[in-house]
């Protein structure tokens, strides 16, 4: 599905797709926007979905907020690459701009559930790198939905309840991270990215770079 770009060691190689999944609340979205600060070459994955926008969201950035009859066109014309139905909502992958990113050598970062990214992984399964982000206690989750302060105690109940099943998909995931620390748990997330762009099976130009360092060995 993907072709090649360059690495930072100027070996060319196929762009990797980066999921994050995790319970509501533990910390997707904050690990996320650090990743992308800091980690060139790597782009968002932005979603459509048809729930209601939070305060602070924006059009394109967080989301892109459609209609339902808009997203059923989207998924009859092929427009998605993965789709799911996420708290009563419908929350779907824009197909094209994630091969545009990767046929110009870019990562894509992707923020969806276990049910896209299983369909992900079925897709294009060696390109997909799964992270699965767990919060420190039950405790600590229930904190950090109520101190995010944009879902009703109502929302935010269901939120919990749905924890729980969420969480039993994590060993369907390559890494898992507990978010006790921010500032920790992003050195790990880093930490993966940055392994698993070095990865072999990824970097297609090895073999000529190789070559060509074994002919000047040679020559
Ligand atoms: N399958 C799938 N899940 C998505 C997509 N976009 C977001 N999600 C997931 O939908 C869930 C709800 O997202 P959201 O309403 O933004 O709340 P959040 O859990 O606080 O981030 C999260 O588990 C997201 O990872 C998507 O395009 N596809
Ligand atoms: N390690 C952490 N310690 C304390 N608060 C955190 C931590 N990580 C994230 N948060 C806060 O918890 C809330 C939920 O995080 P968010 O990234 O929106 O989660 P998700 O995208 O998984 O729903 C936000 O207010 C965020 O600032």
């Amino acid at each position: 599905m993907t072709t090649g770009g360059h690495g930072a060691d100027g070996v060319e190689r196929r762009g990797l797709m980066f999921v994050l999944s995790s319970p509501s609340g533990a910390g997707k979205t904050t690990l996320s926007r650090m990743l992308l600060e800091r980690e060139p070459g790597l782009k968002m994955s932005v979603s459509a979905t048809t729930r209601a926008m939070r305060p602070g969201e924006v059009e394109g950035r967080d989301y892109f907020f459609v209609s339902k009859g808009r997203f059923e066109t989207m998924v009859e014309q092929g427009e998605l690459l993965e789709w799911a139905t996420v708290f009563d909502n419908l929350y779907g992958t824009p197909r094209a701009p994630v091969e545009a990113a990767l046929s110009a050598g870019q990562d894509v970062l992707f923020d969806i559930d276990w049910q896209g990214t299983q369909q992900l992984h079925q897709k294009a399964s060696v390109d997909v790198v799964r992270v699965f982000i767990l919060p420190p206690s039950a405790a600590d989750l229930e904190k950090r939905l109520h101190s995010r302060a944009q879902d009703s105690d109502e929302v935010i109940r269901k939120r919990m309840s749905r924890a729980s099943h969420e969480m039993s998909h994590w060993a369907e995931y390559d890494y898992i991270v507990i978010n006790h620390d921010v500032g920790q748990a992003f050195a790990e997330v880093q930490s993966i990215l940055k392994a698993e762009r070095l990865k072999r099976e990824r970097r297609i130009g090895l073999v000529g770079f190789v070559r060509s360092l074994q002919g000047q060995l040679q020559g």
